[in-house]
């Protein structure tokens, strides 16, 4: 039996300075493959590739995974600083609207970290450029240094609503987390509900109200240890069971109009 497909929604990297390549870490194919129990797709985000009806026909769910640079400040009605830093046109082109196709239909999706915030933008909300720089915020950026596992080292609390989403997938009203981030969510989405937050106040888990598929997305990065960290397993796990459940209730109807 096939196992259903979550598409890794791929960042633009230059190898070597030079070469162009689309790519995902690997941690989030093993998350997607060991914990979710889906077959992990790498998709280039870029519209010159793919579109979104494609994808949505291809995939079942969809990994909006992590990368450097900041969606573009124009998808949320600001002009670009100094501060913005880096962008991904092509990957904003992609994934804005493949989020709201997917809240449209039901289709599941994990959001983390950029994927996080490309969740908040696409269903109307605004990103700060750099949270560091407001009155009582933490840093929020890995040390620029150091080893894999030190910039991936659990650094702060995030307390979950009671009762909510995070906390039924979690078992627990607050969890431990790594960080990696140097924007955050300014103004959140109409439909989007801020469900866990850093002692800061920076939001770190969001879902999309009333979606009819799964939607909740992270701020840290549940990729790093998923198959062992006590956090990232039972979201991997959670989000795997909705994607087999899209999948099954996909097939069920294709046979029915067959
Ligand atoms: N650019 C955003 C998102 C940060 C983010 O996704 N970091 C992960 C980077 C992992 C990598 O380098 O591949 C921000 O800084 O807020």
């Amino acid at each position: 039996m096939t196992r259903p497909i979550v598409g890794i929604i791929s960042n633009f990297t230059l190898l070597n300075d030079e070469y162009p390549v689309h790519t995902g870490g690997v941690m989030n194919m093993d998350a997607i493959a060991q914990v979710s129990g889906c077959m992990p797709l790498l998709i280039p985000a870029d519209p010159a590739h793919v579109s979104v009806p494609e994808l949505m026909a291809q995939c079942d769910g969809f990994l909006l995974t992590g990368g450097r640079p900041n969606v573009h400040p124009e998808e949320y009605g600001e002009e670009p600083t100094e501060a913005h830093g880096d962008f991904d046109r092509a990957r904003d082109a992609i994934a804005l609207p493949l989020v709201r196709a997917c809240v449209e239909a039901g289709q599941p999706f994990l959001g983390i970290c950029r994927g996080f915030q490309e969740v908040n933008v696409a269903m109307g909300g605004s990103l700060y450029p750099e949270i560091r720089d407001l009155p009582g915020r933490m840093n929020h950026r890995m040390p620029p240094d150091g080893t894999l596992e030190e910039k991936f080292e659990i650094r702060h609390k995030v307390s979950l609503s009671k009762d909510g989403v995070f906390h039924r997938i979690f078992e627990a009203e607050e969890v431990m987390t790594n960080t990696l981030h140097g924007q955050g969510i300014k103004d959140a989405g109409p439909r989007i509900v801020i469900d866990g937050v850093a002692d800061d106040g920076t939001p770190e888990a969001i879902y999309v109200k009333d979606a009819p598929g799964f939607s909740a997305s992270v701020q840290w990065h549940p990729e790093w240890n998923a198959q062992d960290d006590p956090v990232s397993r039972p979201l991997f796990t959670a989000f795997g069971e909705a994607v087999k459940a899209f999948a099954q209730a996909r097939k069920t109807r294709h046979l029915q109009n067959a």
